[in-house]
């Protein structure tokens, strides 16, 4: 579904992501792990062209997208759901979701918002309501029902748990369960261990923009050495 080979991201003399590769498999949910600062948003970012790569290749369903600017990352069907949510608090919940299908005509925004606010029936009742209104579990839920406005067949994900309450992590865990089990494949950015345990297949773990291991998660987490040097803050 998605290879990404040898990406290199660098802010000035600040090399965040070096050479790094990675595979999601199609219908599966992959993790991506590391402390603070270890590269993952980058990478999400560098996949998805938003910022420039020093070096980097990126196939999807075996196709060359390595040239694509987002939107046409977005049309072949990779959706980024960034960190912090990014809505928009004074606009209403159905015009943010409408974002996500930005650039398509207006029957198609409908139709897919339909779709969306079929999914998740509580949003339907309150979409004329300013975003901000929502508590922050609420925020991340319509952040990923955005991300679906654009029919992706990929999301990229960046750590969905970010300041939420357990109870709502649950509930993100639900959505996210949910949406993998349709079929639609995941790449995970998290720092939550339990949500990680419970979604992802596979995991790569990032420490100063490489990727210093990889493998089955519960592999990764039973690794003492890994989970002490490059987890600690998520235990
Ligand atoms: N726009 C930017 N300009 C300069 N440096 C940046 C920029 N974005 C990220 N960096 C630097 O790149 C490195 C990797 O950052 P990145 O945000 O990808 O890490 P992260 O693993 O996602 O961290 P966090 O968990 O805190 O979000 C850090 O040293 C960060 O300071």
């Amino acid at each position: 579904m998605l290879t990404v080979e040898d990406l290199t991201v660098a802010f000035g003399p600040t090399v965040a992501v070096r050479g790094v590769d990675l595979h999601a498999e199609p219908g599966t949910v992959t993790g991506i792990l590391g402390a603070n600062g270890a590269g993952k948003t980058t990478t999400l970012l560098g996949v998805h062209g938003r910022v420039r790569r020093r070096s980097g290749r990126i196939l999807f369903d075996g196709r060359d997208v390595t040239g694509d600017d987002t939107r046409a990352l977005v049309r072949a069907g990779i959706a980024l759901c960034p960190e912090n949510r990014r809505l928009f608090p004074n606009m209403s919940i159905e015009d943010n979701l409408l974002l996500g299908a930005y650039g398509h005509g207006r029957r198609t925004q409908r139709a897919r918002l339909a779709d969306v606010l079929g999914r998740f029936a509580w949003l339907r009742e309150r979409a004329g309501e300013p975003a901000g209104r929502l508590s922050g579990g609420q925020q991340q839920i319509v952040a990923i029902a955005r991300a679906l406005m654009s029919h992706p067949r990929l999301v990229l994900l960046d750590e969905p748990s970010s300041g939420l309450s357990p109870v709502a992590v649950d509930e993100i865990g639900d959505v996210l369960a949910g949406i993998a089990a349709d079929g639609t494949t995941i790449l995970l950015v998290e720092q939550n261990v339990r949500l990680v345990q419970r979604l992802c297949s596979t995991a790569y773990v990032l420490a100063h923009g490489r990727v210093a291991a990889q493998g089955p998660v519960s592999t990764l987490l039973a690794d003492s050495a890994v989970s002490d040097a490059y987890l600690g803050t998520t235990r």
